[in-house]
């Protein structure tokens, strides 16, 4: 059972019991999310982090969701990724692929992968101009607010050190205003070399949901959601997007709330 404990702020808490229950949560509402933006827009798009988001969303791939959902229209992308071949261990698009898009049948074209054969900085310019294609052909939605475009969700998980993509605590990337999409060579979790999306599209989306689970995130998480924000805001803390924030939690990652 979901216990909601939002507070002030426009984003919502959920915690459940366990990481099964939450998995069958964060299902339900993706696939609600996809009903109603096929209907609105005849397409999806979703964003997805690496990590431990892609096991949370094992139920989304079996019934009732795998065969209700109509992934022809979904899109996908990343949020951040590592610049290493496809194949390679510590790609993101791997492990999306093996969780989760080698189970659906989605269409080859809409699973919008990084360029592995690049730099990090060429693939971070390439993976910009690939979504500015997207916008042009009214894939993808442009925020009126702010310029940036606007996915329909991005299904993200957060690092133990309060990071989100490749945006970690203390990195100038975390101040970037201009690009859409950039690239760090020094990422203090190894791989070096990724491409990130920025704050400004991030915080763009219609809708983002943060999954976290474990003990071992209980300490950001409160943090996070506490009311001390005398030191610098971590990135997550940053998550703040133009629609809603769920924080899906299971009960060992909310245990110091
Ligand atoms: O390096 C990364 O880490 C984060 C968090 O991963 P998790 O396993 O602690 O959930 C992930 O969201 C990001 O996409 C990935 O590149």
């Amino acid at each position: 059972m979901a216990e909601t404990v939002s507070g002030e702020s426009k984003a919502e808490v959920k915690v459940y019991d366990s990481d099964e229950e939450l998995a069958v949560a964060l299902a339900k509402y993706t696939a609600d999310l996809s009903e109603k933006f096929c209907k609105e827009r005849d397409v999806f798009t979703v964003v997805v982090s690496g990590g431990s988001l892609i096991k949370s969303l094992r139920k989304l791939v079996e019934p009732p969701y795998i065969d209700s959902i109509d992934w022809s229209k979904w899109h996908v992308f990343w949020v951040d990724e590592r610049v290493v071949p496809k194949d390679h261990p510590d790609s993101n698009y791997l492990l999306a692929y093996d969780g989760f898009l080698s189970k659906i049948p989605i269409p080859a074209g809409n699973v919008h992968a990084i360029n592995d054969a690049l730099s990090a900085e060429a693939a971070a310019d390439d993976y910009e101009t690939c979504l500015r294609h997207l916008v042009k052909s009214k894939i993808l939605d442009i925020s009126e607010e702010s310029g940036f475009p606007k996915f329909d969700v991005m299904l993200l998980g957060m690092g133990p050190d309060g990071h989100v993509a490749s945006l970690f605590p203390g990195h100038p990337l975390v101040h970037e205003k201009a690009k859409w999409v950039t690239f760090i060579k020094d990422s203090p979790k190894p791989p070096p070399n990724r491409i990130t999306f920025t704050f400004p599209v991030i915080n763009s989306s219609a809708n983002i949901a943060l999954a976290i689970v474990g003990a071992g995130k209980a300490d950001v998480v409160h943090k996070s959601l506490g009311d001390d924000k005398s030191s610098d805001l971590l990135p997550v803390q940053m998550v703040s997007p133009e629609g809603e924030l769920v924080w899906f939690l299971d009960k060992d990652a909310a245990s110091k709330l």
